[in-house]
């Protein structure tokens, strides 16, 4: 029976969020899609979704269908995890399934914090940094699906309610859990649906955690779970686990990279890896046409694959992405290069390929839904936020990059290479 029920709105970010939990001794299973029988035994379940930028309509009765299946194994508290640089458009999707999950646990309320120092992501008086540029000004005002262009939270998060959001400001998260839980009753009080909390650093998001132990929802980036372990320790809930929290089956055979995110850090790796394996970068612009691609890759890569990773990425910079999407649309240009690199892992994997990493959040869930995963158990950590993962019923290892994460040489890193 799962003692935190979690839903990701990608599946990056549901890895990221197990990673937090595992190195916090818990052990985490992250499940592909609304669960349909019975969860796998671990004391955190995360339901990775791909509803950040699905219809509203869709994300919302997705979110409460895993939140049903979560509460119905007998999850204690519900975790809704998001990007921890927001990513959402004013029409949602963060407020709208926050919404429906407060009304569905009856709690009336719920934090908001998408923080995660150890990668940057900071939130002072409201407001989201990335390193020491505020949101919008930090690469994500160039999302191709989310550009973010507006770093004070508690306005992004009041144009996807109907709620009201209120602040949780740092001199009260400098005082500590206690001072944390009193401003957010009191915020509850005086009829706020939500609070943004502040945090700069790993303290101040153990002391959010502790504060809301009590609560049934909790929504935000996957440092705001750092605290969470503990609170089923301190219940006598969870036993000490150790590193067995984390152990994978040994990882071997043909090693492949797929990039797709069109973030700064990833085009930083791909750059390195331009010099450290072969690494193809196809030119979605000049020939949008997925067959073609995927023949082009395939070509390529006929006499590349071995031990050494090699790199296939459609990331391309801000400009080049504009001008795909003026070709064809918006999320029409995403899905024409998420249907190419599905297709690309599927067939590497067909010819032999057992270690796989993918690079961007949209990304992932196109490779993983193709690949038949059904669930994926959580190991050892690469960089901060990604862990390699052990994916069933296929017996692939996978590492899900979260398309900001990551140093330069992880493309090279994972893989010991
Ligand atoms: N060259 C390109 N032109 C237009 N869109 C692209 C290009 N390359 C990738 N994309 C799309 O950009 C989106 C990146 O999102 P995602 O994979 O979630 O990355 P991140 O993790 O950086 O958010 C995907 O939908 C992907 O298909
Ligand atoms: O919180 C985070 O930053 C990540 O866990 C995450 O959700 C990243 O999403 P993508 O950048 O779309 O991979």
């Amino acid at each position: 029976m799962p003692l935190l029920g979690c839903i990701a709105d990608d599946f990056t970010g549901a890895t990221d969020l197990a990673n937090t939990l595992v190195k916090g001794g818990m052990t985490a299973v992250q499940v592909i899609g609304v669960p349909r029988g019975p969860l796998p035994e671990a004391d955190a379940v995360i339901v990775a979704l791909k509803s950040r930028t699905a219809p509203v309509a869709e994300a919302v009765a997705e979110s409460l269908a895993a939140c049903d299946a979560l509460l119905a194994a007998g999850a204690r508290q519900i975790f809704f995890k998001y990007c921890s640089t927001f990513d959402s458009t004013d029409a949602g999707n963060i407020g709208p399934v926050a919404d429906a999950l407060v009304q569905r646990l009856g709690c009336g309320f719920a934090l908001a914090n998408p923080a995660f120092p150890t990668n940057g992501r900071t939130v002072f008086q409201g407001h989201l940094f990335v390193g020491s540029a505020l949101l919008n000004e930090s690469g994500m005002e160039n999302h191709p699906l989310t550009p973010m262009r507006d770093a004070n939270l508690v306005r992004v998060l009041s144009r996807q309610t109907d709620g009201t959001v209120g602040l949780v400001p740092f001199a009260v998260v400098e005082q500590g859990a206690a001072a944390i839980r009193r401003a957010m009753t009191g915020l509850k009080e005086s009829g706020r649906r939500y609070a943004i909390v502040d945090a700069l650093t790993d303290e101040h998001l153990l002391a959010i955690g502790e504060a809301a132990a009590p609560h049934a929802l909790i929504t935000g980036g996957s440092g705001v779970a750092m605290g969470l372990p503990a609170n089923f320790r301190a219940a006598g809930l969870l036993p000490e686990r150790g590193a067995a929290a984390s152990a994978l089956p040994p990882m071997q055979g043909p090693a492949a990279v797929l990039a797709g995110s069109c973030s700064r850090a990833t085009l930083g790796q791909i750059g390195y890896a331009r010099d450290h394996a072969h690494t193809l970068e196809l030119d979605v612009l000049a020939r949008p046409d997925a067959g073609a691609l995927l023949a082009q890759a395939l070509d390529w890569a006929a006499d590349k694959l071995g031990d050494h990773p090699v790199v296939i990425a459609a990331s391309a910079p801000p400009e080049k992405v504009a001008a795909l999407q003026a070709k064809l649309g918006r999320d029409a240009a995403g899905a024409l290069v998420e249907e190419t690199l599905a297709s690309i892992a599927e067939a590497l994997v067909a010819r032999g390929v057992r270690r796989l990493v993918v690079a961007g959040g949209e990304t992932s869930g196109a490779v993983v839904s193709r690949l038949g995963v059904a669930a994926l158990r959580i190991g050892p950590e690469i960089d901060p936020g990604v862990p390699w993962t052990y994916a069933e019923p296929t017996g692939l290892h996978l590492a899900l990059k979260s398309g900001n994460f990551g140093a330069r040489d992880f493309f090279l890193k994972a893989f010991g290479a």
